[in-house]
């Protein structure tokens, strides 16, 4: 059904402004009054003076914005200019988008049929769109627009496409979660381009958004997840974790999350999967997700309050350096333009939880990452936290420069998406650190100013928190300033003010994890280990010796293959070696060789957690460890196993020299021997 044409005024006195409802990275957005309409609407607010981009150029998006007619987009009534600020005015969405929903009250995610029901929706207007020619590029559950009846319109059509492409963004204030989770492998590389497919990928990682209230690697930083999503085998909906969910829910997200967009079906085949047969008419949604939300202002002020107290906590914790990785981290850095510079630095701070290889290391870190997780750090960087000490000995940073750095392999793979990033994305010279001082000033210069009518709001806005169902159909005839509180000083985030807030506290509880860290780091790491087990079984046939994690098959069973000495290395053969027999022997060598590195690896690691606590009484040396008179048994106790670490580093260093000298003449023996053979042929 079309909305009514109505002629909305162009000039920002016949709009009333009311509460802040939503922070995007280039606007900031409100429920307001059109008064000579006597309309409820929403006003986004793009500071121009950010964007670098032309104002022709702006305007021409939102006018593309306000021609899109289709019940499943949010078209604009119309945009004007004022002061420095673009004003688009939209229809007011009263439940807000999915996102602040799931964060609200389903963290976990919605049920099946809630997603089919909303999925749905969004796909009529991918549909609608790609028919038209165009490409959304944004859609993710925070661009999903849910009304006080279940009505569903995807956002942020134009106006993003447009304002991502312009410079300053990584400076405003950013959403509370944003980073390229949603973004197609294509896209990234920018290698051949990319066309509507990829909204295709982005509508699968939006289900898997909607499945478990996160997206897909969303507790990563940007650089990761460009890592991951190239990288990695596409996410899904796992067998055993996502049993409540159908095949068919399976299915679909498997057919949007194929790496070659080739290969996806195009919207209109999409929305003719059996999956969407479970969509309900959206007054399902409703009954389902909406009954009992508080209003969206409220929502969203107490959203913003938690991601403050979040930032003050690790500023306490971690100190004012740390305080701004986590700042950056936890803020996130949204899906279409990111700074180069950006990705880089945290991209620094990534190092080990690739290198975590076993579960017996997971074991080991997990009840420190636990630790740090319950205050809400991420936890791969925790693990960094706990695991980055530099205080090797000298013969041991020997051995690591020595052993083929896991490191380096991250470390050259940005390149390439960085590279196609630099053409594709805004790349800002400016990285100062902080924002703060600025922020306020840049808000303020944004914010429409606040009316009396909004300062009264705020009066009563905490008497208001407990009405529960706020959907009612929003009358004209009023403004809704008594169901929310007014705009928010930038400053009033503070512990402090939480702390002393009681009469939120019951409504705090319920926000307890609104940064979602569901789906745990250990159990994905398991879970890759698993699955790279079976990619090894396929492969390779079948396993007839394991040696920890590490395996040999069947084709190991050579008659003239070599024969594991007690230390389970290889003895040389004994009789006569031809070309061919020396092969396998070679490879077990090497099997060996990097099983020994793994091994090495994980006890330097274990050994400098470990010392971390005896250094405060040692300082750096660890034969100084025993002439310190230890206070208690259990720091003798971890002493003298650091000790032994130490001597066994040592054993397993000097057994990888020699397997290393071996294989070197090895290697020799084995190109005279081809040499020899190709004389005598
Ligand atoms: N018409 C509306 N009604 C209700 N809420 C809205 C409306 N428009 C936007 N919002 C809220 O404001 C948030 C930010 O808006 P929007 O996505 O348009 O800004 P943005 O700068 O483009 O953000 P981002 O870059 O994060 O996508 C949305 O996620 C949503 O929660």
């Amino acid at each position: 059904m079309e909305e009514p044409k109505k002629k909305f005024p162009l000039d920002a006195k016949d709009y009333t402004i009311y509460e802040e409802i939503g922070e995007g990275v280039s606007a900031s957005v409100y429920r307001a009054l059109c008064v000579p309409l006597n309309e409820t609407v929403a006003i986004k607010v793009l500071d121009l003076e950010k964007c670098n981009n032309d104002l022709d150029g702006i305007r021409r998006e939102v006018q593309t914005m306000s021609l899109i007619n289709h019940p499943n987009l949010l078209r604009a009534y119309c945009s004007f200019t004022t002061g420095q600020s673009l004003w688009v005015v939209t229809p007011y969405m009263a439940a807000g988008s999915c996102l602040h929903i799931m964060k609200s009250s389903f963290q976990e995610g919605f049920e099946e049929p809630v997603i089919a029901t909303v999925l749905r929706e969004v796909l009529k207007a991918l549909v609608y769109l790609h028919a038209h020619g165009h490409i959304h590029r944004d859609v993710k559950a925070g661009n999903i627009l849910v009304d006080y009846n279940g009505c569903i319109k995807l956002a942020d059509f134009g106006v993003s496409a447009c304002m991502f492409d312009t410079g300053d963004r990584q400076r405003s204030r950013n959403t509370f979660v944003g980073t390229p989770c949603w973004m197609a492998p294509e896209v990234m590389q920018q290698l051949h381009g990319y066309d509507f497919k990829a909204d295709i990928w982005s509508f699968g990682i939006t289900a898997l958004e909607l499945a478990h209230g996160h997206a897909p690697f969303s507790k990563y930083p940007p650089m990761k997840v460009l890592l991951m999503t190239l990288q990695n085998a596409p996410p899904g909906l796992d067998y055993e974790r996502d049993k409540k969910f159908s095949k068919s829910f399976k299915e679909m997200v498997a057919a949007c999350l194929v790496k070659d967009p080739k290969k996806r079906p195009s919207s209109e085949k999409l929305l003719k999967h059996p999956f969407f047969k479970n969509a309900r008419t959206t007054d399902y949604l409703e009954q389902t997700i909406l009954s009992g939300l508080f209003p969206l202002a409220d929502r969203f002020r107490m959203l913003k309050e938690k991601e403050a107290e979040l930032l003050m906590q690790n500023k306490e914790l971690y100190g004012e350096k740390e305080h701004l990785s986590q700042q950056e981290y936890i803020r996130g850095i949204s899906a279409w333009n990111f700074n180069i510079e950006d990705l880089k630095n945290q991209a620094a701070h990534i190092q080990d939880y690739d290198e975590i290889s076993n579960v017996e290391d997971l074991d080991a870190t997990s009840k420190q990452l636990n630790r740090l997780n319950d205050v809400g750090l991420p936890a791969e960087r925790s693990f960094s936290e706990v695991s980055d000490h530099s205080d090797s000995g000298s013969h041991l940073e020997d051995a690591i420069n020595e052993i083929p750095d896991l490191e380096s392999s991250f470390a050259e793979f940005p390149m390439k998406p960085l590279q196609a990033l630099k053409g594709c994305f805004d790349v800002c010279k400016d990285d100062g650190g902080n924002d703060n001082p600025s922020d306020n000033e840049q808000q303020s210069a944004i914010k429409p100013s606040v009316n009396d009518v909004d300062q009264e709001a705020e009066s009563n806005g905490a008497k208001h928190f407990g009405q529960r169902n706020c959907f009612r159909k929003p009358t004209t005839d009023e403004p809704r300033k008594n169901l929310s509180g007014s705009l928010v000083p930038d400053n009033s985030f503070s512990s402090k003010k939480l702390a002393g807030d009681v009469d939120r506290d019951p409504l705090q509880s319920r926000f307890k994890t609104q940064r979602n860290h569901s789906g745990p780091l250990q159990f994905r790491q398991k879970h890759n280990i698993n699955s790279s087990s079976s990619v090894e079984d396929v492969s390779e046939g079948a396993v007839v010796q394991r040696k920890g994690r590490f395996k040999v098959f069947s084709a190991d069973l050579n008659p003239k293959a070599p024969v594991f000495n007690a230390c389970g290395i290889p003895s040389p053969p004994t009789s006569s070696v031809s070309a061919p027999s020396v092969v396998p022997y070679l490879q077990t060598i090497l099997q060996h060789n990097t099983m020994q590195r793994e091994e090495l690896l994980k006890l330097m690691k274990f050994a400098e957690q470990i010392s971390a606590n005896g250094m405060e009484y040692a300082g750096s040396g660890v034969s100084e460890i025993s002439q310190i008179s230890m206070s208690s048994p259990r720091e003798r106790e971890l002493q003298s196993q650091v000790i032994q670490l130490q001597q066994s580093i040592g054993s397993v260093v000097e057994q990888l020299r020699i397997i290393k000298t071996r294989n070197a003449q090895l290697e020799r023996n084995l190109s005279s021997l081809k040499r020899a053979d190709s004389i005598q042929e």
